[in-house]
């Protein structure tokens, strides 16, 4: 995946200059606070003949798993593509737009704390976003309230959608919550499924979904880690068996005692194995932050810290013993380094790494955690049945299969007279 600075991208959209309620758009400054008279579909200067693409987003892992689709889209150079920042994830979600080299096109504003202000508020800026420049198509990805009201202000607008890593699920609306009604939802007014897997296609079909709007992709989270591996040369470390064991935990279904019996587990452990170092970054959202503060917050040998940045999250997968998480993209993420994953859920919309022996299911409550962490540090032969020889969920070339098929959708086929003549 090639890395294309955008603020040429971001500089195409005239100025900073206020768009309807609030949105800003974002750009190397023009000096010009309106949208060019001439400016194209996209408010771009010229180019009023390029499909354009709206991907909106506003979470750190929907940013991880859109980057690798916004860069292959832009190397390809057949549309104009658009990055729509909604604000769900505002603190973390800066720190990974740095990382994958994305300045958004446009910024919408969040005031509300609470995911009700905000969704209001988001779904009001996208309306007026998508009447004011016709998209051809709008990308989101996976669960979040910022993909499902992508895909609802679309829908209204009758632009197709793309939903990428579609097809997952528990068929259990509580858990995860509200991310299982959210991807179902978008599932209903999707126009283009991009599965990560055979299971998630298979799960599409049986919804009565048609095939021929479904393709198996891979994961684009794996093109993600491929290519930052690749340019910052993040590879298993050796030793890794006696490496930290990493810890995730921010699922809003475990607020209050699962959360409390998950931190008392890694307590518990950690007191087990002094010389067994765990690192712990701790989600911002304010109840996650006290839990792990009083409960892990005394224990020596657990380091609670600041969310990664994306490069420090990989390098921490490379030389980890353990994943301990509650977390999606790290069930996907952690069998490309080899490192066992205990999914702290009762149920996981991945699967696959459980099938694959690289990861086990352990569930939310103390005692299951500390019987397995105990299993696997103190038999080295079962830790190593869990090292994962390939990825199950993608082999680093979803985002290029995404362009193509996005391609074929919406750049059209010269006519046989055209090309007669
Ligand atoms: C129900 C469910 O599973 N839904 C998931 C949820 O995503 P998630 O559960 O994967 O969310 P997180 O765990 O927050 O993000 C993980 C990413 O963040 C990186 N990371 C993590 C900690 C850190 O300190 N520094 C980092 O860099 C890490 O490497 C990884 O790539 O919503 C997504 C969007 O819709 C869905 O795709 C996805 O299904």
């Amino acid at each position: 995946m090639s890395t294309v600075h955008c603020c040429t991208a971001a500089g195409e959209i005239a100025g900073n200059s206020s768009v309807g309620c609030g949105i800003r758009t974002q750009c190397a400054s023009t000096g010009s606070n309106e949208l060019p008279a001439n400016a194209g579909r996209a408010g771009r200067p010229g180019a009023v003949d390029q499909p354009v693409i709206g991907i909106v987003c506003g979470t750190r892992p929907e940013i991880i798993k859109l980057a690798p689709v916004y860069h292959a889209l832009r190397a390809q150079g057949w549309a104009r593509v658009v990055w729509v920042h909604t604000g769900q994830h505002a603190d973390m979600a800066e720190h990974m737009l740095g990382c994958f080299d994305i300045v958004p096109d446009l910024r919408l504003t969040r005031s509300g704390a609470g995911i009700e202000q905000f969704s209001i508020e988001c779904r009001a800026q996208l309306g007026q976003l998508m009447a004011a420049q016709p998209w051809d198509m709008c990308v989101v990805q996976g669960d979040t309230e910022s993909a499902f009201l992508g895909a609802l202000c679309a829908f209204y607008r009758r632009i197709p959608v793309a939903h990428v890593e579609a097809g997952l699920r528990t068929y259990n609306l509580e858990r995860p919550f509200p991310e299982e009604g959210l991807r179902q939802m978008i599932s209903r007014i999707t126009a283009l499924h991009f599965a990560p897997t055979e299971r998630a296609r298979d799960a599409l079909l049986r919804e009565g979904l048609r095939d021929a709007d479904i393709l198996v992709t891979g994961n684009t989270v794996v093109d993600a880690q491929l290519w930052t591996s690749d340019k910052y040369g993040i590879k298993r470390e050796p030793g890794a068996s006696k490496g930290p064991i990493v810890v995730t935990v921010h699922r809003r279904e475990h607020w209050g005692g699962e959360m409390q019996e998950i931190f008392e587990a890694v307590a518990e452990v950690a007191r087990e194995h002094p010389d067994r170092q765990v690192r712990f970054p701790v989600h911002l959202n304010p109840v996650v932050q006290r839990a792990a503060r009083d409960i892990l917050g005394d224990v020596p040998n657990v380091e609670l810290t600041a969310p990664f940045d994306y490069l420090e999250m990989q390098r921490a997968l490379a030389g980890a013993s353990l994943v301990l998480t509650d977390s999606g993209g790290l069930q996907e993420e952690a069998p490309t380094f080899g490192v066992p994953v205990l999914v702290l859920r009762h149920e996981t919309e991945r699967p696959e790494c459980v099938e694959a022996g690289c990861a086990a299911l352990v569930g939310p409550h103390r005692e299951g955690i500390v019987r397995e962490v105990r299993r696997l540090l103190n038999d080295e032969l079962a830790w190593r049945r869990m090292q994962a020889s390939t990825n199950p969920f993608g082999d680093g070339r979803a985002s290029q299969r995404i362009a193509d098929v996005l391609a074929a959708h919406l750049v059209p086929v010269p006519s046989t007279e055209a090309v007669a003549a």
